[in-house]
């Protein structure tokens, strides 16, 4: 469970106070996530996401967080709208931390999505794109290539703790990368972290093509990077089953979801492999260092980095876009 910050209730209504949302009704920590503290809190106004943003995000990318969403769902994106607070601002502290309250999404996400959940996730994801690109701030990914080894670098002296053999292999996939990573794709806004967990449906459950996405959440990551690379990362997150084979089915899905809206070029769709391998990396180095650092009685179950050694594998023998279902 990821609250890693208790609030008391005086703080929290002194908190609340400053909204114009009503008394606190109620206020449960969420037993999801990763990276913040969330809870879920009922006032005498509705539902909201109260958030206590922790270790790896840096305060200073707040404004665009915040801004980002705002934008997006001011363009009709379902996405979470931060809560103007009685001083004009989104943004204020609460226990030390920097915090914030944005609405909340109904819906449900689906541990194992269906080919129809990745369509409709391609589609939303390209909407996304198009509607994130008149957004004014930038934000580089501190999490593409030239940070991958740096983050290495932080781990490396117990990288057997998490396999034999860990650090050359990623050494050499690191060099494959940094001497290969493209650098003429379109570029814009994209949000770099969107699991199955990050994509809330709604609708007739079990029905094909009958649900739709009710909400984008958990922009904490958002960047200004290679399109395609927000899409690799979706293939890894959403197109392997739990015994760890790829659905090429599911691949077809998001991507045709995807270019249904924003069209691919030759040159993006031929990245794809090389881009994929580069997420695999990313969310195997993250998962590392969180597995020999998270603080012994932290509320939190790490993620095992072992499944995107697989998914790293699965893609340095792909040779085209083909091996994802599509020519
Ligand atoms: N706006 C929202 N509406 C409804 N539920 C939300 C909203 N934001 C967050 N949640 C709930 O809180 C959980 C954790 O949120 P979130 O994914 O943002 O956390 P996180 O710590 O950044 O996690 P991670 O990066 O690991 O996905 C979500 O799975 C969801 O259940
Ligand atoms: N979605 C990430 C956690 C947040 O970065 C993972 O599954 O590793």
């Amino acid at each position: 469970m990821a609250v890693y910050t208790e609030v008391s209730d005086d703080a929290l209504d002194a908190f609340v106070g400053q909204y114009d949302i009503g008394g606190v009704v109620s206020c449960k920590g969420i037993a999801e996530g990763v990276e913040n503290s969330n809870y879920l809190l009922q006032t005498e106004r509705g539902a909201y996401i109260l958030t206590l943003y922790e270790k790896r995000v840096d305060p200073g990318d707040l404004p665009f967080f915040l801004g980002l969403m705002d934008h997006l769902a001011a363009r009709g994106l379902a996405c979470p709208t931060p809560i103007v607070g009685q001083d004009g601002k989104t943004l204020r502290s609460l226990c030390d931390r920097p915090a914030a309250i944005v609405s909340f999404l109904s819906g449900v996400w689906h541990s194992r999505p269906r080919p129809d959940h990745c369509a409709a996730l391609g589609e939303a994801m390209a909407e996304m794109h198009l509607k994130g690109a008149d957004f004014p701030l930038r934000r580089p990914n501190s999490l593409s290539v030239a940070g991958w080894r740096p983050l290495f670098g932080a781990i490396r002296d117990r990288a057997d703790e998490i396999a034999p053999g860990f650090a050359p292999l990623v050494e050499a996939e690191l060099d494959y990368l940094d001497a290969n990573w493209p650098a003429d794709l379109p570029v814009g806004l994209i949000h770099a972290d969107l699991f199955p967990d990050n994509v809330f449906f709604l609708g007739q459950r079990g029905e094909a093509g009958a649900e739709r996405v009710s909400g984008l959440i958990d922009f904490y990551f958002a960047c200004t990077d290679l399109l395609a690379y927000d899409i690799a990362i979706c293939l890894n997150a959403w197109c392997f089953e739990p015994d760890g084979s790829f659905n090429a089915t599911k691949a077809r899905y998001l991507l045709s979801g995807y270019r249904r809206l924003r069209p691919l070029s030759e040159s993006e769709m031929m990245a794809l492999p090389l881009l994929a391998r580069g997420a695999a990396m990313r969310f195997l180095l993250t998962r590392s260092y969180d597995w020999i650092n998270t603080p012994a009685g932290a509320l939190v179950k790490r993620k095992d980095p072992m499944e995107y050694l697989h998914k790293l594998r699965f893609h340095q023998n792909i040779a085209g876009p083909g091996g994802y279902g599509i020519e």
